[in-house]
């Protein structure tokens, strides 16, 4: 059994902690058999072999009775550059203990576990749905709703430094004045709309206009307003701090990309680019 599951690009701009989507990069877990004690195979450095690995651990969270497995995990997702790798990992293990326990969990039971461990749900939601997701949640429960796939190919700037999403929250206020909140969810209330609507221009202007997080994380990802820069020049329809960051996405016509490339290389912003597209799919177990 192999279980594929997406990346994710979360926030969009001002859906902080509520928006996000599936991307076209993959985390594939291959289980080669029973084992004698857990054991991970992967080349990612830093990353455990063994039950503390996070795709074990989630997985005997959700299922405390799981037997020691052999599984071999192999990645494309950068680790902690806010493309949701620790979603991705989390989602695999809630995966793991749904097979071998037979919990037969929904997938909005997935998505509760998921957001419960991960402690945000902007990530989880698209990883396990599929998808551009929108969510909250409200009295212990998670509820979702899919919005249209953007019709965009996404440039996913990929700076050479990692960034923790526990560093990149560390650096957001405790509270917002009531005048700044309320423009922060006007604006992103509006952006939502306009994603369901199919009004993509205003979708993007609205990307741009965040007031709950870039503001704050601008320092320490500097590339975003020079990225963005370029995007303004080359026809890129919006750019985002993509989750906490590092990565710095844009959304952007597919005849525009080279374009766009060559842009980048000309302002000397020659860190790694990664070209993606909405995975509709979200998780998937292959046989
Ligand atoms: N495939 C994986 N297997 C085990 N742990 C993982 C895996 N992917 C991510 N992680 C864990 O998640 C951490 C990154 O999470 P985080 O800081 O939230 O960044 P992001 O989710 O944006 O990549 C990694 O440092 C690692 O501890
Ligand atoms: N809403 C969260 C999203 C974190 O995404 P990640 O891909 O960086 O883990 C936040 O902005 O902190």
């Amino acid at each position: 059994m192999i279980i594929k599951v997406p990346a994710s690009t979360a926030n969009l701009g001002p859906g902080f902690d509520s928006v996000g989507m599936a991307v076209s990069l993959y985390l594939e877990v291959e289980v080669m058999g029973v084992a004698d004690r857990f054991q991970v195979d992967h080349v990612m450095k830093g990353i455990p072999h063994d039950e503390n690995n996070l795709i074990i651990q989630t997985a005997l969270q959700v299922y405390p009775g799981l037997k020691p497995l052999h599984i071999n995990v192999k990645s494309d997702i950068p680790l902690a550059h806010g493309l949701g790798s620790s979603s991705s990992a989390i989602a695999a293990g809630i995966e793991l203990a749904d097979y071998f326990g037979k919990l037969g969990l929904s997938n909005e039971e997935k998505v509760q576990i998921g957001a419960k461990i991960e402690g945000h749900p902007d990530n989880m939601a698209p990883t396990i749905l599929g998808g551009l997701v929108v969510g909250t949640e409200v009295g212990h429960h998670f509820d979702a709703v899919s919005a249209p796939l953007p019709p965009y190919t996404l440039v996913a700037y990929v700076p050479n430094y990692n960034l923790p999403t526990k560093k990149a929250r560390a650096v957001l206020p405790k509270e917002l004045n009531f005048k700044t909140a309320t423009h922060g969810s006007a604006i992103a209330n509006t952006f939502v709309a306009s994603l369901f609507a199919q009004k993509y221009n205003l979708a993007g202007e609205l990307m741009e206009q965040d007031a709950f997080h870039e503001p704050y994380r601008e320092r320490l990802v500097p590339e975003l307003l020079q990225v963005r820069e370029v995007a303004h020049q080359k026809h890129g329809l919006a750019t985002y701090l993509s989750g906490a960051g590092s990565t710095i996405m844009t959304w952007i016509e597919s005849e525009h990309v080279n374009g766009f490339l060559s842009g980048l290389k000309k302002h000397d912003l020659k860190d790694k680019t990664v070209i993606l597209q909405p995975d509709e799919y979200g998780v998937q177990i292959i046989d």
